[in-house]
C-alpha cells in the first residue's frame, strides 16, 4: 500500500518524518525510501491567471516520475518552482529534504536541471560549457575532464565539441544542456521536455542514460508530451490540467482508475480520458 498523498489533497506532513540536518532526508512512516521531491500546496499566479493551483505531490528517491499535461497546464511553472527558478505565490518545495526556497544553494547542489528554455552560454563551445558546469558544481578537475569527454562521446557531440554553442542545432543544444545537468551526478534530476527536438538515436542513448541514473538511485522528474517514452520509462505518472493535479499513480493504478475495465488502455487513452478529450469532437466546419 502506498502512502502518497491523494492528488491535490493537502500534503500531510504527519505521514513523513520531519526533516532534520542529522537525518539529511525525509522518510515516510510506511516505507524507508525517502521522498526526493515534495510539493506542498504549491500555488503560482500570474495576475488573474492561476497557473498552478494548490499542487501537492511527493516523489520517492529512485523513482522515474513523468509529469504530463496539455499545453499551458502548468508543468513548466511547477518544475520552475520545484527547482528554484520561479518563486511560488504560496506553498513550499523540498528536494532531497532541503527546502528549495529557504536553502536555495544547498538545494541546487543536489539537483540537475534541464529547463524548458535553454539559457546557454552561446559563446562557449560544447566542451567548454560542460566543463564549466562541472566546475560550478565543484566536481574535481580530473573527473570533470573524464566525464565531459565520455558525455560528448555517448551523446554524439564529440565531432562538434569545439564548435560554439551559438552554432548548435536545437537537438545539440538540448544534449549539451543535458550533459551539463548530469555531470555532477545529482540526487534529483528535473527535465522539462528532454526529448523534444532529439533524433531517435540520441533519444535511445538518453533513455539508457536516464534509466541507468535511476538504477543507481537518482530520482528523475520529467515532463513530456511523448506518451510512448513516458510509458516506457516512468515508474509513476502525474497528470496536471489547468493547474490542478488531476491524476497520479503507477500506470496500472491510473489504468484502473481512469479506464475501468479496459486493461489495454494506453497512457494516451488514459491521458485523454483524464483531461476530458472526446474522440472526433474537433472537426473544422470549413473542411466539410
Ligand atoms: N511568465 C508568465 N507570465 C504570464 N503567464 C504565464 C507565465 N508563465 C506561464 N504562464 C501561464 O501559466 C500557464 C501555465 O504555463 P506553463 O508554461 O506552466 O504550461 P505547460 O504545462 O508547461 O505548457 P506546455 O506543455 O505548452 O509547455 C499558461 O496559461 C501560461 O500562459
Amino acid at each position: 500500500m502506498t502512502t502518497f498523498p491523494e492528488p491535490n489533497a493537502p500534503y500531510q506532513y504527519g505521514s513523513v518524518a520531519p526533516y532534520s540536518s542529522s537525518q539529511s532526508r525525509l522518510e515516510s512512516s510506511e516505507s524507508n525510501i525517502p521522498y526526493a521531491v515534495v510539493a506542498h500546496d504549491l500555488v503560482r499566479t500570474f495576475g488573474q491567471k492561476v497557473a498552478v493551483n494548490h499542487l501537492n505531490l511527493a516523489v520517492r528517491q529512485g523513482e522515474f516520475f513523468g509529469f504530463l499535461g496539455p499545453n499551458g497546464a502548468g508543468k513548466s511553472t511547477t518544475i520552475k518552482m520545484l527547482v528554484g527558478l520561479l518563486r511560488p505565490t504560496a506553498g513550499s518545495a523540498l528536494v532531497a529534504g532541503v527546502d528549495v526556497w529557504k536553502e536555495p544553494l544547498r538545494a541546487r547542489a543536489l539537483m540537475g536541471v534541464l529547463p524548458e528554455y535553454l539559457n546557454l552560454y552561446e559563446r562557449l563551445s560544447g566542451r567548454e560549457f560542460i566543463t564549466f558546469a562541472g566546475h560550478m558544481y565543484g566536481v574535481p578537475d580530473v573527473d570533470v575532464r573524464r566525464r565531459t569527454e565520455e558525455l560528448l562521446q555517448v551523446l554524439d557531440l564529440a565531432n562538434d565539441a569545439d564548435k560554439l554553442i551559438v552554432d548548435y542545432s536545437v537537438g545539440m543544444r538540448k544534449k549539451v544542456a543535458l550533459a551539463a545537468a548530469i555531470l555532477h551526478r545529482p540526487q534529483v534530476l528535473f527535465l522539462d521536455e528532454p526529448f523534444e527536438g532529439i533524433d531517435p538515436v540520441s533519444s535511445r542513448v538518453i533513455r539508457d542514460i536516464l534509466r541507468e541514473l535511476t538504477q543507481r538511485g537518482t530520482t528523475i522528474f520529467f515532463s513530456s508530451h511523448i506518451m510512448e517514452v513516458v510509458e516506457r520509462l516512468c515508474t509513476r505518472v502525474g497528470i496536471i490540467n489547468q493547474g490542478v493535479l488531476v491524476a497520479e499513480g503507477t500506470l496500472q493504478e491510473l489504468r484502473e482508475r481512469a479506464s475501468g475495465d479496459d486493461k489495454d488502455a494506453t497512457l494516451e487513452d488514459i491521458f485523454l480520458n483524464v483531461v476530458g478529450v472526446q474522440n472526433g469532437s474537433h472537426n473544422l466546419s470549413w473542411l466539410e
